[in-house]
């Protein structure tokens, strides 16, 4: 297989370790970074062989097989719409991204037009493919609360509202549904807009977002109700070299990766 990655942060770095140590078997890795940044990048995936380019055109000359998103939210904005255009699938770890209506709509016109597939991947949460499969039941209600240790909101809106060094129990951050959540803390909620994407959508899902001193780690809860069952979820996810981001979804990332490269998708 030969990678496409736009990001090369905490999760690409682990994200190749990951590969190189479990598989599947990747060939090349074709990095976009920003100019300036290419010696960062190539570090980042060292071990395998790699190029780095600067702009969506190099990276769809270079024809990989499959892309994988990893670097937030104005990287969706600024290159993905032309690597899907193009015909490359693009499997999107910045879910959160999608809570702009006008980018939402114009990443799958641009899949449409490339005949390509915009892959959100469960990443730090789970069930999803249960809620998804209940979506079209109708009557869904979904709440879900993300609850992260303090240093994990550290320079959110959460550290304006509160001491965060100071906390000594459980702090409400937000409340509100899932575009909010998405469009006001964009590195703490793209599991809320997966939950919404998924199932009940942006503004019918409920978010909670909690700083607890005592968190063991990342917490995503949530519960659902629909006609079909009902079922609540609660995974303590241990955090990557980022509090904000778990290391589930590097995980997550590389199923989608092995379920590409086949024989059996799982
Ligand atoms: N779906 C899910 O469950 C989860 C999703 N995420 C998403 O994944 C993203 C990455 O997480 P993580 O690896 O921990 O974050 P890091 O901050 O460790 O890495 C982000 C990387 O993206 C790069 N980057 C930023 N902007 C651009 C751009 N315009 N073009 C190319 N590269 C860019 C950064 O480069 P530079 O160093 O030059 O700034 C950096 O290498 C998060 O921002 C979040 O949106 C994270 C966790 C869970
Ligand atoms: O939802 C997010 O943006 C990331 C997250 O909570 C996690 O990695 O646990």
């Amino acid at each position: 297989m030969h990678l496409g990655l736009i990001g090369y942060g905490t999760i690409a770095a682990t994200l190749a370790e990951l590969l190189a140590e479990r598989g599947p078997r990747v060939d090349r890795i074709t990095v976009l970074a920003r100019t300036g940044r290419e010696d960062a990048a190539r570090d980042a995936v060292a071990g395998h062989a790699v190029e780095v380019v600067t702009e969506a055109p190099g990276l769809i000359a270079a024809g990989p097989d499959l892309v994988v998103e990893c670097a937030g939210h104005a990287a969706v904005s600024a290159h993905v719409a032309p690597v899907l255009a193009a015909g490359l699938d693009v499997v999107l770890a910045s879910v959160g991204a999608l809570a702009d209506a006008g980018l939402h709509d114009a990443l799958l016109a641009a899949a449409q037009d490339g005949g390509a597939r915009l892959i959100l991947p469960a990443g730090a949460v789970g069930g999803t493919d249960l809620l998804a499969a209940l979506a079209p039941a109708g009557g869904l209600e979904v709440s879900y609360t993300g609850t992260k240790p303090p240093a994990a909101w550290k320079g959110t809106p959460a550290d304006t509202l509160l001491d965060l060094d100071a906390l000594t129990e459980p702090a409400v951050v937000f409340e509100g549904n899932a575009r909010s959540a998405a469009e006001q803390f964009p590195k703490n909620a793209n599991v809320a807009a997966t939950l919404a994407l998924a199932g009940a959508g942006f503004e019918a899902t409920k978010a909670r977002l909690v700083a607890d001193p005592a968190a063991p780690g990342n917490i995503h809860a949530y519960e659902v109700v629909s006609p079909v069952a009902r079922y609540s979820m609660r995974i303590e996810n241990v955090a990557s070299g980022n509090a904000r981001t778990s290391l589930a979804t590097v995980y997550s990332l590389r199923r989608e990766i092995a379920n590409r490269a086949g024989p059996l998708a799982v």
